[in-house]
């Protein structure tokens, strides 16, 4: 795909959800839920998070895509996450999953290993978050054992390329791994996309509300362009934030304000540049 040919559908990505709307549904944690429901609504699109498994399979049917991070995961999501994994699976639903500090705790790494064979649309996270996962479901390129700090990664967007293009490449969607430079690939090519602010990792949830983003995007456009898109209106937002702002507080507020007035023409001609794998 040229530059311009993926230019023109992240403009329409974006000018389709700032006209209809697009309902995601999401099962996120709690640390965050509020910020990624206010970057879902502010990019355009319609919010709603839900725990339960009949409420989520609920939501999934009536969205045309679903968010699905397991940062604070409770004894519930043992049924919920892959009852919906599964629903979301068979109907051909597109879904993102953040795979939110891979490597702790019994019940985090049974779900993360069950969704294998889900396959889900977009796979997101930091470096490290990439590498493990890649590693726990026996993929090329993955960490055998997961090198999360908590929630933070410990690797470079660049270390985790191979086992994002392993990820992209079972998934048969696409892959975004977040950092200084955003790495987006389907397996066969890969986007650096650029921009953004070193505030992005002094507050909470910049990660988790871009796959919230890129979710609403994927009710409208490809795994990858909704992937590309929702990275690219977060370096526009998050770079166009830093200048108005002292610290992170201040940046949070202005960067949901950035996000709501970015442009399709803006977020489209955001820096990015195209490399096969
Ligand atoms: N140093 C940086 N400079 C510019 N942008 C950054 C930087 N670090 C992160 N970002 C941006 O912040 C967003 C979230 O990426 P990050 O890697 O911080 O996610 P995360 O670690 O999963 O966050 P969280 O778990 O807190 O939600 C991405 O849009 C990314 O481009
Ligand atoms: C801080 C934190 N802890 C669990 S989830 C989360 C949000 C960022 O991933
Ligand atoms: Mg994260």
């Amino acid at each position: 795909m040229i530059k311009e040919e993926i230019q023109k559908q992240i403009f329409q990505a974006v000018e389709m959800v700032k006209q209809t709307n697009p309902m995601a549904g999401s099962i996120t944690n709690t640390v965050t839920i509020n910020f990624v429901a206010n970057a879902q609504l502010a990019v355009g699109g319609s919010a709603a998070m839900v725990y339960l498994p009949d409420e989520a399979e609920f939501l999934a049917k009536a969205g045309k895509a679903t968010y699905i991070n397991v940062g604070t995961l409770l004894p519930i999501y043992e049924q919920t996450l892959p009852h919906i994994a599964k629903v979301l699976h068979q109907e051909g639903k597109p879904w993102v999953l953040d795979s939110v500090a891979v490597g702790i705790g019994y019940l985090r790494t049974k779900l993360l290993q069950q969704f294998k064979d889900y396959k889900p649309t977009i796979i997101r996270g930091n470096a490290s978050e990439i590498l493990a996962l890649a590693g726990l479901w026996g993929l090329d390129g993955g960490t055998e054992v997961s090198n999360v700090r908590g929630v933070d990664s410990r690797d470079t967007v660049t270390a985790a390329k191979a086992a994002a293009v392993a990820l992209a490449k079972w998934t048969g969607g696409a892959v975004a791994v977040s950092g200084e430079t955003d790495l987006i690939t389907d397996g066969s090519l890969i986007v650096y996309s650029y921009g953004g602010s070193h505030f992005m990792q002094k507050i909470t949830g910049a990660g988790c509300s871009l796959g919230g983003v890129m979710a609403v995007y994927a009710t409208t456009a490809s795994p990858f362009i909704a992937a590309i898109t929702g990275t690219a209106a977060y370096n526009l937002a998050g770079a166009r934030a830093e200048k108005k702002v002292n610290g992170p507080g201040s940046f949070q507020v202005h960067f949901l304000d950035q996000l709501y007035e970015a442009s399709a023409d803006d977020i489209a001609k955001n820096p990015f540049e195209i490399k096969e794998v």
